[in-house]
């Protein structure tokens, strides 16, 4: 369904600067997919999915989206596909159903398909009841869910939806992604999105693209990657001076690695942790280690991240959101 070969986008800011915003990435989708990119501000996603979309050219490198061209044919692109940017793409002043219908013309429905259409999506993403307000009259969640059947009209093989839940409390996350995940049941589309949460990508997408500084770092499931970290990682506390007698007993757990131990707090990763933490506290019981709090910490694609680049995408997410966002 997509398939791109050294996409690089670089973007000319001045004549003595030039921001490499997505460098080389190569990627294949198969149909039906559900495709989560993820990955820190200003990493390059959206700027990947604009190219996707037709929106941007890329400065070098192919892409393939439902067998066109982006470059050469980006009409043909258009059609097959479903955008649902950062921002809300409908009017403020308009009603929901006249937005919606008006999407489904300006894409070349006729006006009993673009009817039918706006029906069935109405229905489908829980609407009905709000046809005839306005845009501006509703809330970020039922706004967000106005934006996917915006995005879903022309009854696209494949929606590119970026960060559809940013901004959302957990419950309208929630209701949002049941939306989704019944509209790819329903109409068996291809769906490829960008999120910054993290248990969000883990949970609901099949396949995981981590990109940071423009390039494809890691892709697999989100178990494959966690599993590629082996192991589980102890996290204990213990009462001063006693670091170091814990640190040897961890030392001396099967398979123990990256022992650290930092104050009152000790590090060690073992493969199976559920099974090694209470080995380590009878280990401590019987040599008189007082530990205070133990605690066995399962990989997180927080910690895949970290792995990778030696960052925690956690801080590079808070890092960035305290400095503004970067432009997109
Ligand atoms: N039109 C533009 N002109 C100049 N630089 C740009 C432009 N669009 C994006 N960039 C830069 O390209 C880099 C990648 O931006 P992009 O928006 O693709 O990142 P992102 O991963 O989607 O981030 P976010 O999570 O904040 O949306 C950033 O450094 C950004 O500032």
């Amino acid at each position: 369904m997509i398939s791109t070969r050294e996409l690089t986008k670089d973007f000319v800011v001045s004549r003595t600067e030039t921001v490499h915003a997505v460098r080389g990435i190569s990627l294949d989708v198969e149909p039906g997919e559900l495709v989560a990119v993820l990955g820190p501000n200003g990493a390059g996603k959206t700027t990947t999915l604009r190219m996707l979309t037709t929106l941007i050219a890329p400065t070098s490198g192919t892409a393939k989206v439902a067998g066109y061209d982006v470059a050469a044919e980006p009409g043909r692109v258009r059609r097959q596909l479903g955008y649902v940017g950062q921002g809300n793409g409908a009017g403020h002043s308009q009603r929901v159903a006249d937005e919606l219908y008006g999407q489904g013309v300006i894409y070349g429905l006729d006006r009993r398909a673009a009817k039918r259409r706006t029906g069935e999506l109405l229905e489908s993403l829980e609407l009905k009841e709000l046809a005839q307000r306005k845009v501006s009259d509703l809330s970020g969640g039922q706004r967000r869910r106005l934006d996917v059947a915006m995005g879903l009209v022309h009854a696209p093989r494949l929606l590119f939806l970026d960060e559809p839940s940013t901004g959302l409390d957990p419950q309208n996350r929630a209701n949002l992604w049941d939306h989704i995940l019944r509209m790819r049941e329903q109409y068996s589309i291809t769906i490829v999105l960008t999120t910054h949460y993290l248990d969000e990508a883990d949970s609901m997408a099949e396949r995981v693209v981590v990109v940071d500084h423009g390039e494809v770092i890691a892709d697999d499931t989100a178990d494959a990657l966690k599993a590629d970290l082996a192991g589980d990682q102890l996290l204990l506390t213990v009462a001063p001076g006693n670091q170091g007698p814990l640190q040897r007993l961890a030392e001396q757990l099967p398979g123990a690695r990256e022992v650290q131990a930092d104050g009152d707090r000790l590090t060690v990763r073992v493969a199976d942790g559920p099974a090694a933490l209470p080995e380590l506290i009878t280990a401590a019981q019987h040599n008189g280690v007082p530990v205070a709090t133990a605690q066995v910490h399962r990989p997180t694609l927080d910690d895949v991240f970290l792995n990778l680049t030696g960052r925690s995408l956690r801080e590079a997410e808070s890092n960035a959101s305290s400095n503004g966002k970067a432009a997109a």
